[in-house]
């Protein structure tokens, strides 16, 4: 590693939690809990019966949910802390195709959580492969793309990449996982 590697951290199921605004904005519309499974796949609707799928595509697409997501606990610590340590961070993250409020709800939360000036950090892409970085902290376990990526994924642990050993696995609450970051 680096001694000072070039940092890109994902921003849903890392910094922001977007499981568990899906399960809040479906407990204040429909007042009971999210009909979803154990968490087994990254894709929430396949862990949720079709009849489902509208339900779900209309809260995360509606405005306010991207700018209204709780933080991942520990996320906006580390992120101050990192930067604080001298390393360089972006934020490398893919919006989804309906856009419209997705887009500029990302910027928004950023903002509000992290202040003005991580905005001009944020490397917003639909392809992390053409990112250039050392280490992409993200919790998808499968990224695709059409190049060879640079970087190396540190997963960060979620219930749903949980069958996945074959790379180092990063939670911020668990300081000694990311610890070296800081030597
Ligand atoms: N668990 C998820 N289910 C459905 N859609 C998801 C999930 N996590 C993220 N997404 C959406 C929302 C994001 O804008 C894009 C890309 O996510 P990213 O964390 O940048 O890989 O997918
Ligand atoms: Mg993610």
């Amino acid at each position: 590693m680096p001694s000072k590697p070039l940092l890109l951290i994902d921003q849903d199921g890392v910094l922001a939690d977007f499981d568990q605004g899906v399960r809040l904005a479906w407990r204040a519309q429909y007042h009971s809990e999210a009909p979803i499974g154990p968490r087994q796949h990254f894709y929430l609707r396949d862990d949720m019966a079709p009849q489902y799928h509208p339900q779900l595509h209309d809260i995360y697409t509606r405005p306010g949910f991207f700018a209204t997501l709780p933080p991942i606990a520990g996320a906006v610590e580390a992120l101050h802390t990192l930067l604080a340590h001298g390393l360089d961070v972006h934020i490398c993250t893919a919006p989804i195709s309906n856009y419209q409020n997705c887009v500029a709800e990302k910027f928004m939360w950023v903002e509000q959580h992290l202040g003005h000036e991580w905005v001009s950090r944020i490397i917003l892409t639909k392809d992390k492969t053409w990112v250039r970085g050392d280490i992409l902290i993200d919790d998808k376990p499968q990224i695709s793309g059409s190049l060879t990526p640079l970087w190396t994924q540190w997963l960060y642990d979620a219930p749903y990449n949980r069958q996945y050993h074959d790379r180092r696995r990063v939670c911020w609450q668990d300081t000694a996982s990311w610890a070296d970051l800081l030597a």
